[in-house]
């Protein structure tokens, strides 16, 4: 027989006990009396050694679901289900992917630091307020269902302090990962106010699929790893679980696109925050309260944000001294909250504002890295700075890879001495690889059929075209200029980005 079990039939027989110790007699008076209600809980107390703690499906108030009760089945599934013999499927919130949880009426233990826990998933039972006052031996299905935890009282602080949290954290994990349909949001201003709305993010990027460079790419991805696994780390040393990149490179290096390989990777939701419609501090304060964990807020071309705020500063230089300018745009205290500035931007990136929600990732993206106010990216603020670069050979490697499934051709070479010296974007050459499919695209299903052992002929025509392109840019360059190539600035890349076919 299980402990609990056990503690069930002491328990019902000790609360006999004390009700018959209530209803004493009342010839029994005096020492007696007292002794009995004196001494009867604690003996009840003795012999029952094990608290039995419940969590309902059904909330206190009325017709909502306790959130913990799914957050504690997610976790007993994922940890105890193991041992379950009775489990149940059924098709999860997006009607595809099917659930998994214990059935009604099954036991599983967990261990935890020394403490054993005894689960116990049932129905209600006999409830007055979900039934009335007629008495039904057998529970109806849409009766509230139970999970209760029974443990020993030595372990009471242990279980309450620690593994409940622990579990309820768990679950909520799961819950949040498992099969979470996520959304890209953007701010708009319907009316006079800001808000958020959202469709379905569903951007393929990955980043086996990104070109960049190699050892960057792996820095990153365990920068990201140790971010989402560092909840203890944050909350030991007291800062807030969030983390800002800065990325910055020319227009179609790709840092878009390893935002959305970011999100996927993590499974998070983005914010697309686009300043330039947030007409006060106040404003971007609501905005970023409503923005919600696991999540990645971009905002893009931060450049443009900044001589938007310069502009609005010096406009504001002509009506003030320039010292109280200077204190009012980095001071939060001297904020108004009538217009976006520079402190309020600092403030939402510092995190001021956090406290409504934490594992949230800043990102910002920019063409002009030099031109940025250094107290908007430094170290704390912007954590890891990435360089987003034109395609050199080994990004264009992986572009191959992922438009004409090549690893190595006769034109490899040369593209690699091209591309050595010539700027060219990975989404100009992206553009170029995929003249394959556009092709494809306008013929009819026959010639397709017809030139389906010509594929290696297709890849030949875009590499060629490839090389061609390659070739003009680099004479455009050289008869433009005689500096080298510079990785952060573009202008032949803009010349160019209109790639010939
Ligand atoms: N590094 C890359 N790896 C793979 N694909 C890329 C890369 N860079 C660009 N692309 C392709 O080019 C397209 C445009 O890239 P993206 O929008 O990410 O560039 P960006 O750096 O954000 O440009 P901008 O500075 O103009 O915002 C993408 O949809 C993608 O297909
Ligand atoms: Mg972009």
């Amino acid at each position: 027989m299980a402990p609990m079990d056990k503690w069930v039939g002491v328990g019902t027989a000790m609360t006999v006990f004390t009700l018959l110790c209530s209803r004493m007699p009342d010839r029994i008076h005096g020492e007696a009396r007292h002794f009995i209600t004196k001494w009867a809980p604690i003996i009840a107390a003795y012999f029952n050694p094990y608290i039995q703690l419940s969590i309902s499906e059904q909330s206190d108030e009325q017709f909502r679901r306790n959130e913990l009760f799914d957050h504690i089945s997610a976790y007993l599934t994922d940890a105890c289900a193991r041992d379950a013999r009775k489990l149940k499927m059924a098709l999860g919130k997006d009607g595809k992917i099917p659930e998994i949880t214990l059935d009604d009426n099954v036991k599983v233990t967990d261990d935890y630091e020394g403490a054993r826990i005894w689960w116990y998933a049932s129905n209600k039972g006999p409830s007055y307020r979900s039934r009335g006052p007629v008495f039904n031996l057998f529970p109806t299905e849409s009766e509230p269902r139970v999970f209760r935890a029974v443990f020993h009282k030595r372990h009471r602080d242990v279980v309450l302090t620690k593994y409940m949290p622990f579990a309820l954290d768990k679950g909520h994990g799961i819950i949040a990962n498992r099969g979470r349909k996520r959304r890209l949001y953007t701010n708009h201003r319907p009316g006079n106010k800001s808000t958020w709305s959202h469709v379905p993010f569903e951007h393929p990027a990955t980043f086996d699929k990104l070109a960049m460079d190699p050892v960057q790419k792996e820095e990153l991805i365990n920068d990201l790893d140790e971010f989402t696994g560092g909840k203890k780390y944050y909350s030991d040393v007291g800062k807030a679980w969030k983390r800002g990149y800065l990325l910055y490179g020319p227009p179609g290096t790709g840092k878009s696109t390893l935002v959305s390989a970011m999100a996927n990777k993590l499974n998070y939701d983005v914010y697309d925050l686009d300043l330039t419609s947030i007409k006060s501090n106040a404003e971007l304060r609501k905005l970023f309260l409503e923005t919600k964990g696991k999540s990645i807020i971009m905002i893009e071309d931060i450049d443009a944000i900044e001589v938007d705020l310069a502009r609005s500063r010096k406009k504001r230089a002509s009506s003030s001294s320039s010292s109280d300018l200077l204190s009012a745009e980095l001071d939060p205290s001297k904020d108004d909250g009538s217009k976006v500035t520079l402190s309020g931007l600092l403030s939402f990136v510092d995190g001021l504002w956090s406290a409504s929600g934490s594992e949230r990732i800043i990102v910002f993206t920019t063409n002009h890295v030099d031109t940025l106010d250094p107290a908007l990216i430094r170290r704390g603020r912007m954590d890891m700075h990435i360089r987003m670069s034109y395609c050199r050979f080994g990004a264009f490697k992986v572009l191959a890879n992922n438009y004409l499934q090549v690893n190595d051709h006769e034109l490899f070479g040369e593209i690699q001495r091209l591309l050595h010296h010539t700027d060219i974007s990975p989404a100009d050459v992206a553009h170029t690889l995929m003249r394959k499919c556009n092709k494809r695209k306008r013929d009819t299903d026959e010639v397709i059929a017809a030139k389906c052992n010509k594929t290696k002929t297709d890849t030949d025509t875009c590499l060629a075209g490839l090389v061609e392109t390659l070739k003009k840019k680099a004479k455009k360059r050289e008869s433009t200029t005689t500096a080298p190539a510079n990785e952060d600035t573009a202008p032949a890349f803009h010349e160019g980005s209109a790639i010939e076919i």
